[in-house]
């Protein structure tokens, strides 16, 4: 048995229902994740269990629906960068054997409507705000650790529009999983702030801490969610926070066809005019990062991403 990577898990019911030592001390323990391995698990969230449940069974709702349905809403734009992405859409380098949904805050033009799949947007809505709520905690927790002032992350997300996916990894052979540069997800890092991760029970995970090219799983643990820094935060941090490559390959359960596998990330983009530059705490401390836009940024990077959208046109 592979060992897990070593992931803290903190309770962040002393964040929300707690004093200001409790708070201070919940941001300690997380920015100290954070700062090492760069992944958290958080349990006593405040996000109902039932409702990640719910969110669960309406992605598997959606990705049993035929192809061609699904394909009425295909995701065009990188700009806009919500809706469906099939199979083989998706890859950067490798071949990722996946399919997405992507959910934005202010604007869901390719979303199955209630006729098509009952309580799909509504739900996705609310789940929304409950996702952003926790991640704008998680991010007051690395502005006190940090001594930023608790509203620093608040004056850069204020009109951010993060991304909640909806993650497929259909059923597949061991033996196609396991050829050279596939993968369910290929080893990356994210490139935003942070990241919300719920997975289902499946496993395949793996986190490689220390960028030595030794992966170890990171396991579903119910009740928690799993949080990792981006490479946005790594920037802005100037490399206190880490964001560590990870990726989805085959999990450890015996046989030759592999189960489909559900997950859930949600992810945190600050304001698209706000500008990232490296924060430098000590007078010899030298930046490691040029500044960027955070919308050219995250265009930038979702375009790679998108084999179908090179040259920035998606085939109908
Ligand atoms: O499915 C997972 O557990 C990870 C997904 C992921 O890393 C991503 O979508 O960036
Ligand atoms: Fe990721």
């Amino acid at each position: 048995m592979v060992e897990a990577a070593d992931i803290a898990v903190v309770s962040f019911d002393r964040f929300i229902n707690g004093s200001d030592a409790d708070r201070q001390a919940v941001a300690k323990e997380v920015y100290d994740a954070f700062s090492t391995v760069g992944w958290v698990y958080i349990s006593d969230h405040g996000i109902p269990q039932s409702r990640v449940d719910e969110v669960f069974d309406l992605a598997k709702s959606f990705f049993d629906l035929p192809l061609h349905q699904k394909l009425a809403w295909r995701l065009k734009d990188a700009e806009v960068n919500q809706g469906y992405t099939a199979d083989g859409d998706e890859a950067n380098g490798g071949i990722d054997h996946k399919e997405c949904y992507e959910h934005r805050r202010f604007s869901n033009p390719q979303c199955p409507s209630s006729s098509d799949l009952p309580r799909f947007k509504e739900t996705l809505d609310d789940f929304y705000s409950q996702c952003l709520t926790l991640a704008l905690n998680v991010l007051k927790c690395l502005a006190m650790a940090m001594h930023l002032g608790d509203t620093f992350f608040d004056n850069i997300t204020r009109r951010a529009d993060p991304q909640l996916r909806l993650l497929h990894y259909p059923s597949i052979s061991r033996k196609i999983l396991e050829q050279e540069g596939h993968a369910r997800i290929i080893p990356h890092t994210d490139f935003g702030l942070c990241t919300l991760l719920f997975q289902d029970e499946v496993g395949g995970l793996e986190v490689d801490p220390f960028h030595t090219g030794d992966f170890k799983p990171a396991v579903p643990k119910r009740g928690t969610v799993l949080i990792n820094i981006a490479d946005l935060l790594q920037r802005l941090t100037n490399d206190r926070c880490r964001s560590t490559v990870h990726r989805v390959v085959s999990p450890s359960v015996a046989g030759e066809i592999l189960p489909s596998r559900y997950s859930i990330p949600f992810f945190i983009h600050p304001d698209a005019e706000a500008v990232i530059e490296p924060i430098v705490k000590g007078e010899g401390e030298v930046k490691k990062y040029e500044a960027v836009n955070a919308g050219e940024w995250r265009v930038w990077n979702t375009k790679k991403n998108y084999t179908m959208l090179k040259g920035g046109v998606a085939a109908a």
